[in-house]
């Protein structure tokens, strides 16, 4: 396999690193149909628009009487001829008479204004008004809330409840989406076995990683596909690629991407046939990420370090599947915080680490709290953090009060 070599020096800012990641991926063409109750978080194949305008019948908006305000001219009081209530066709209004009348129900012809029933003294089989209503009043027009022809759902839109809703409302059934992205997982590693597989020994450990990257996966809208545990072994992991080649939108991995001599994934990835288009982003956790193709798939090669992996994900393998699902991936990291903090740190790469929020302060802005050390190799620190805080490159100190960027767990899942 080919010797690679690539100058210590040489690191992608986070920026340059993202945008790379996404330039690797395409927004999948392919769309399939559901039903929309299934709906829910894929992404519209195509454009919606109203085939009926709505509401398709004139209709009360209110609980009270439907009248001709032509017929107040002479008196305020009218006599009661009946009841329309919503679900049955409406009789015509006969002249000189009110109709009680529900909400949602149709407005029978003839009438042009409801009186909300709370504005009227009922008498007998006589309605008194104080005062006649503008013709129109509480009165839901025909084609008033929704207009022949307007847009209903824009294709590429991430499907939520209220479009649901508003499909229903529109008697649409179902919905062209876009195929969910494949996703292949592997982790790489002798020493790693599946997590309760085999008794914990000082010898091996279990594959954090997988479980993790899978979950994060599914969570943001993946087909996964677990590919398990790949021994550190060069030949194999040629062969590993060679497989996958032609069945995946994005293939992820972690460890082997360091400088170690079995680090075995990037020569690996060249002798099956691909490419790879950057290694190492100024990035803490997170430096030696691998961003490759194979065929129309994208490569990412995240670390083996779990904090690494998870912070790998977050920051590029998330906004693949973004871009994949035809979606814009989610800007990250707002300045939303104050430090709860003092940390003087190295200017040299961009940090990422668990944070806890604390009390607000007055302006509003929640106290961020650092957890952990800094150490990319547990999650210890992760158990009772809210989400994760984010420092620039050139961020040589943090002082207590002054403005932190951080973000949920869920915010880059889209
Ligand atoms: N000489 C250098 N050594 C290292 C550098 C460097 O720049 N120069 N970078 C360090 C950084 S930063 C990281 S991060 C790690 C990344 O290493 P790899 O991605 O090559 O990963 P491995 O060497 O395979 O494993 C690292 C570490 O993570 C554990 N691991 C791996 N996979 C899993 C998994 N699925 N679940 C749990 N733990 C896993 C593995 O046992 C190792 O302890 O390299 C540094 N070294
Ligand atoms: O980049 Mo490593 O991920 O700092 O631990």
């Amino acid at each position: 396999m080919p010797a690679l070599d690539h100058p210590a020096s040489a690191m992608l800012d986070l920026d340059s690193a993202r945008r790379l990641a996404c330039g690797l991926v395409a927004p999948i063409g392919d769309s399939e149909t559901l039903d929309l109750a299934q709906a829910a978080g894929r992404t519209s194949a195509t454009s919606l628009r109203a085939e009926i305008a709505l509401p398709r019948a004139a209709r009360s908006a209110m609980d009270g009487f439907a009248l001709r305000t032509a017929d107040l001219a002479a008196a305020l009081t009218l006599p009661v001829a009946g009841t329309v209530a919503a679900g049955m066709q409406a009789p015509p209004l006969p002249d000189g008479a009110a109709l009680r009348i529900f909400t949602g129900a149709q407005i029978p012809a003839g009438a042009d204004a409801v009186v909300p029933v709370e504005e009227v003294t009922e008498t007998g089989a006589e309605v008194q008004l104080t005062a006649a209503p503008a013709p129109g009043s509480h009165i839901r027009a025909v084609g008033s809330e929704q207009p022949l022809g307007g847009l209903l759902l824009r294709r590429g839109t991430r499907i939520r409840a209220h479009h649901i809703g508003l499909l229903a409302s529109n008697g649409v059934a179902e919905v062209a989406v876009v195929r969910r992205p494949r996703l292949a997982i592997l982790s790489t590693g002798d020493e790693l076995h599946r997590p309760g597989a085999e008794a914990a020994s000082r010898d091996t450990m279990p594959d954090v990683n997988r479980p993790m990257l899978i979950a994060l996966a599914q969570g943001a809208g993946a087909e996964v596909d677990d590919h398990g545990i790949l021994p550190d072994d060069a030949e194999a992991t040629v062969a590993k690629f060679a497989s996958l080649q032609g069945r995946y939108d994005l293939i992820v991995t972690t460890g082997a991407v360091s400088m170690g001599g079995r680090d075995h994934l990037r020569p690996a990835l060249i002798a099956a046939g691909g490419q790879i288009d950057g290694w190492k982003v100024a990035l803490k956790p997170g430096k030696p990420v691998m961003f490759g193709r194979l065929g129309n798939a994208a490569v990412t090669g995240l670390p083996g370090n779990p904090f690494s992996a998870m912070v790998g994900f977050t920051l590029f393998v998330s906004a693949q599947i973004a871009r994949l699902k035809g979606a814009v991936p989610a800007p990250l990291f707002h300045c939303a915080g104050r430090a709860g903090f003092d940390w003087t740190r190295k200017p040299d790469r961009a940090e990422i680490f668990p944070i806890r929020l604390g009390n607000r302060e007055i302006d509003g802005l929640p106290v961020v709290h650092r957890l952990g050390e800094g150490t990319s190799a547990t999650l210890f620190p992760l158990a009772e953090a809210d989400g994760l805080g984010f420092v620039p490159a050139e961020t040589a100190r943090v002082s207590v009060g002054t403005p932190i960027c951080w973000q949920t767990f869920e915010a880059g899942a889209r």
